[in-house]
């Protein structure tokens, strides 16, 4: 072993033990460290910072007081956490104490239950509706089965940006969130309910506008979900078979229908809670999806030379006489899972997971995580950290084969984590077998079908916009040449 390694081993040793010594006071665990606080409301920091820009003020706390910082909401004490160490040993080394959910205030406000998956507390419910949606409909061998739906919607995607290209830069964000809408039928979604964070009893008087048309929108959802979800009812009650391209077998909605609750006499599931399912699986995968394609697409306009050796292994694996680039092919071709997996380091579509909830008192990096905090996870921190990728500002697709630094790297977390765009641990994204089969899919097709140029004028810009997801402030507009005829 070289002095180099010597080196570098006690570095990563003595970082926990810094940090272990850090967080005791007088022998007694501290929680971790951040500005101070004012009774109501909570951090002073909240004086000059809004929620909304929540990322620069952690990214400047975490310089100040390290990796893991406290912040607190009101009263609510809420943990964040940017080193990827820290992160495996709280939501993977001690998975189980992690893996609830906060309450969220305003699904009171809203009358509601917490009978999704997202938001469900680690139990025996939320067990049940993840596993009915893992294994009932995105097992891979149900997966297989939709190959004729993504099949048509490359058709309409590619059909859609040929109209978009003849008419100069091609608006395609908007062309990707049809698609994903397509394939994941329509959605609603409920993104402006933050503010009920801070005192939801005063802010719903403050806020009452918003809040009535959050209750409007959940009527015009059960205007759109329920006539879905009879119609499947008469279907099953009927014995029916699928009679065109369109109707399957097997729809989540027939797997939602199944379900029995045990810890609730055994009842069916509510027409309610049918529709917060049925929204929750279009919310949680279609703006992910689209935005991470955006992403992808927009590093393949700026990087010329990548997206023609993409083109080139694309065109090694199929003729352009065979119609598409199908499930199988995109499995073969480890340049375009490399781009794909570069694409969600460097622009992670959440730049944090869903918050967490310590279920009991726990230590993480030498700090007290008390029963009831919440706790975050900065996903974008952590792929973009310097001391542990290099040049990560640059879009080298190359890091992940042989020889590469994220060569064999697991989105799963499981051994260690280097990225983590889908969470890690128990409650890591539900989707991510079908959101990386996508991704790869639809680039795959799209860099075959076209050459995806820059426009004098409309140059890519990768600046950042927080909406649902982190979308690019300026949306892409490329010139699209058809490749083949
Ligand atoms: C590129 C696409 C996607 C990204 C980047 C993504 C990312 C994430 C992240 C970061 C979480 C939170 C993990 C945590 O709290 O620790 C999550 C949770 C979840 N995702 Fe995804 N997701 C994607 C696509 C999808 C798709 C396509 C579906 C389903 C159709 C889906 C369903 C879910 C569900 C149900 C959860 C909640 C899991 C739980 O609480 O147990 N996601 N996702």
């Amino acid at each position: 072993m070289d002095t180099w390694h010597i080196f570098l081993g006690s570095i990563l040793f003595a970082i926990p033990l810094i940090l272990l010594l850090r967080g005791r006071k007088g022998g007694r665990l501290r929680v971790p460290p951040g500005p101070p606080s004012l009774p109501v409301l909570g951090s002073v920091v909240w004086l000059t910072n809004s929620l909304a820009d929540v990322e620069p003020l952690l990214r400047r706390l975490f310089k100040r007081y390290g990796p893991i910082v406290s912040l607190r909401v009101g009263s609510r004490l809420s943990i964040f956490v940017a080193d990827r160490r820290l992160a495996h040993a709280a939501l993977v080394e001690r998975g189980a104490t992690l893996a609830d959910r906060p309450a969220l205030p305003s699904l009171k406000l809203l009358g509601e239950n917490d009978n999704t998956i997202t938001r469900a507390s680690y139990g025996p419910v939320w067990r049940l509706l993840r596993r009915n949606l893992v294994s009932e409909t995105l097992h891979p061998s149900r997966v297989r089965l939709f190959a004729p739906a993504r099949s048509w919607v490359r058709r309409v995607l590619a059909e859609k940006l040929r109209d978009e290209s003849s008419s100069g830069g091609a608006a395609v964000v908007e062309t990707f969130q049809y698609a994903m809408f397509c394939l994941l039928p329509l959605i609603y979604r409920s993104r402006k309910m933050a503010v009920f964070a801070f005192l939801p009893s005063v802010t719903k008087h403050l806020y009452r506008d918003r809040l009535q048309n959050v209750h409007a929108m959940q009527r015009r959802k059960k205007d759109l979900f329920v006539p879905l979800i009879n119609a499947r009812r008469e279907y099953r009650k009927l014995g029916g078979e699928p009679k065109k391209e369109s109707t399957f077998e097997h729809s989540y909605v027939d797997a939602l229908l199944d379900i029995k609750l045990p810890e609730e006499g055994n009842r069916p599931l509510t027409d309610n809670e049918m529709i917060n399912l049925c929204s929750e699986f279009l919310d949680a995968g279609t703006d992910t999806t689209s935005t991470g394609l955006q992403w992808i697409m927009a590093e393949l306009v700026k990087n010329p030379a990548i997206q023609e050796k993409l083109y080139k292994e694309i065109s090694a694996r199929k003729g352009d006489d065979q119609d598409e680039v199908s499930e199988e092919d995109v499995h073969k071709m480890p340049y375009l899972k490399a781009v794909v997996l570069e694409g969600l380091r460097k622009h992670p579509p959440a730049h944090f997971v869903l918050p967490h909830k310590a279920a009991e008192d726990m230590e993480v990096g030498g700090y007290l995580i008390p029963k009831g905090a919440t706790v975050n996870f900065m996903v974008a921190e952590m792929s973009r950290d310097e001391r542990e990728w290099e040049k990560p500002t640059e879009f080298l697709p190359e890091r992940f084969l042989p020889g590469g630094a994220g060569e064999a790297v697991d989105v799963t977390g499981n051994r260690e984590i280097k990225m983590m765009p889908f969470g890690v641990g128990r409650r890591i994204c539900a989707g991510l077998g079908i959101a990386m089969l996508h991704l790869e899919y639809f680039v795959a097709n799209m860099v075959r079908e076209f050459e995806w140029q820059e426009v004098p004028g409309e140059e890519v810009d990768f600046a950042e916009k927080n909406e649902f997801t982190v979308v690019m402030k300026k949306p892409l507009r490329p010139r699209l040449v058809p490749r083949r005829a």
